[in-house]
């Protein structure tokens, strides 16, 4: 809470004005949800990313939320419309996967998140240019064949699936590659991440921090690809309550004797690391079929009839993977636009950089 920035106090009282450009190179736009004003501000040098301040009128003061998601670096402006419980961003005159945000004010995960903070909260998520079906969510005890099964999904389908690189504290295996595989991350700079609202979702999982960040699974979405996240249970509880939309599919092994004999066959862990996660497989087996985040168990027995079955679900079986589906479609926001609502419809307006520039396109 706290005083007013100087400069909006007038603009508040005559009302919204989306988009105005202010004489110090900045812009900003205030758009009304209930009882509150959001105001988003922006340099247009292109260094700093997009401020929020709240107005409360029902408190008669400036709140200073909690901001999560990864901050959009502000450019030549911005424009703002109300679109169901988040805030549509607009940035001008950047490029095509870096121009659609969501600044979310009022969904189930930014209501969870006041909650927890005990703070007011507001979340960015980048609109994403692809179409991409929804993403699917793998949990299941270490060794049981995760990996193993989303690697002959790449395989096949390298165009249709790409993999959510989740950051870890835990030491890479031999085989496996920083940015590939994980993003390994020391614990301090994780946890700084944390606070900072990095990640969509994060957890303690065999002693070590993973963590999923929301650019982790935009990059994914922005290449028009379906994104396959490999999480524990605990961070497939957390997706759940996000505002990720995923199908989650939980992989059970046919018994505890074949889960260890996998373990150790695999012969990425020691002796105490095995135990430790034999320990935990039972919770997490128990936990992944009696709670309500999974819509799928797969047991995975036979590894070619279990991936079978995992084709089967995702709508797959029999289907034929042929050339690449075609790049999503730019689209080019030029920079000079406005933008509207009307009914469930967003109107861009855009001023044309023709020879005739007082036209006006829509
Ligand atoms: N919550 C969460 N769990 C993760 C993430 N990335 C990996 N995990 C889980 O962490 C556990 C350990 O992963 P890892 O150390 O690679 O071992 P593995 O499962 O035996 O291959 C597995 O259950 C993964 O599904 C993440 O970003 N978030
Ligand atoms: N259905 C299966 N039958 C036998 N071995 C399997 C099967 N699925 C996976 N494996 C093997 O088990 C080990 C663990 O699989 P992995 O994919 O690394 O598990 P996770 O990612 O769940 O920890 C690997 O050596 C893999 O080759």
């Amino acid at each position: 809470m706290g005083e007013a920035p100087a400069f909006l106090v007038d603009d508040l009282q005559d009302g919204p004005l989306n988009g105005l450009e202010l004489n110090n190179g900045t812009c900003k736009t205030t758009t009304v949800v209930g009882e509150k004003t959001y105001v988003t501000v922006g340099a247009d040098d292109g260094t700093l990313s997009i401020d929020v301040q709240i107005f409360d009128r029902s408190l008669g003061e400036w709140v200073h939320p909690t901001v999560l998601g990864t901050k959009p670096l502000s450019c030549n402006g911005h424009s703002a419309v109300l679109f169901e419980n988040r805030i549509l961003v607009l940035k001008k005159g950047s490029k095509s996967d870096d121009q659609i945000w969501f600044l979310e004010v009022d969904t189930e995960y930014v209501r969870q998140q006041r909650k927890k903070l005990g703070t007011e909260v507001v979340a960015w998520s980048k609109g994403v240019i692809g179409n991409a079906e929804k993403p699917i969510v793998i949990s299941g005890p270490s060794g049981v064949g995760k990996g193993t099964l989303i690697s002959m999904l790449m395989k096949e389908f390298p165009s249709m699936f790409g993999f959510s690189v989740s950051h870890t504290t835990r030491a890479p295996r031999n085989m496996e590659k920083d940015g590939v595989h994980y993003h390994f991350t020391e614990k301090s700079v994780m946890e700084k991440e944390i606070k900072s609202g990095k990640f969509l979702e994060f957890a303690s999982v065999h002693g070590n921090l993973y963590g999923t960040s929301v650019e982790a699974v935009e990059v994914v979405a922005d290449a028009g690809k379906r994104c396959i996240l490999d999480i524990d249970v605990q961070g497939a509880r957390s997706v759940r309550a996000s505002s990720l939309e995923a199908i989650f599919i939980f992989v059970c092994p046919p018994s505890m004797e074949e889960l260890e004999k996998r373990l150790r066959d695999r012969g990425t862990e020691t002796e105490e690391q095995i135990l430790k996660r034999l320990r935990n497989a039972q919770a997490e087996i128990e936990q992944g079929k009696s709670s309500n985040i999974f819509d799928f168990i797969l047991y995975n027995d036979n590894l070619e009839e279990c991936y079978d079955r995992l084709k089967k679900l995702l709508g797959l079986d029999g289907f034929v993977a042929t050339s690449p589906k075609s790049a999503p479609r730019e689209i080019n926001l030029p920079t000079d636009h406005s933008v509207s609502k009307i009914d469930d419809k967003i109107i861009i307006s855009c001023i044309s950089s023709g020879l005739d520039k007082e036209s006006k396109n829509s």
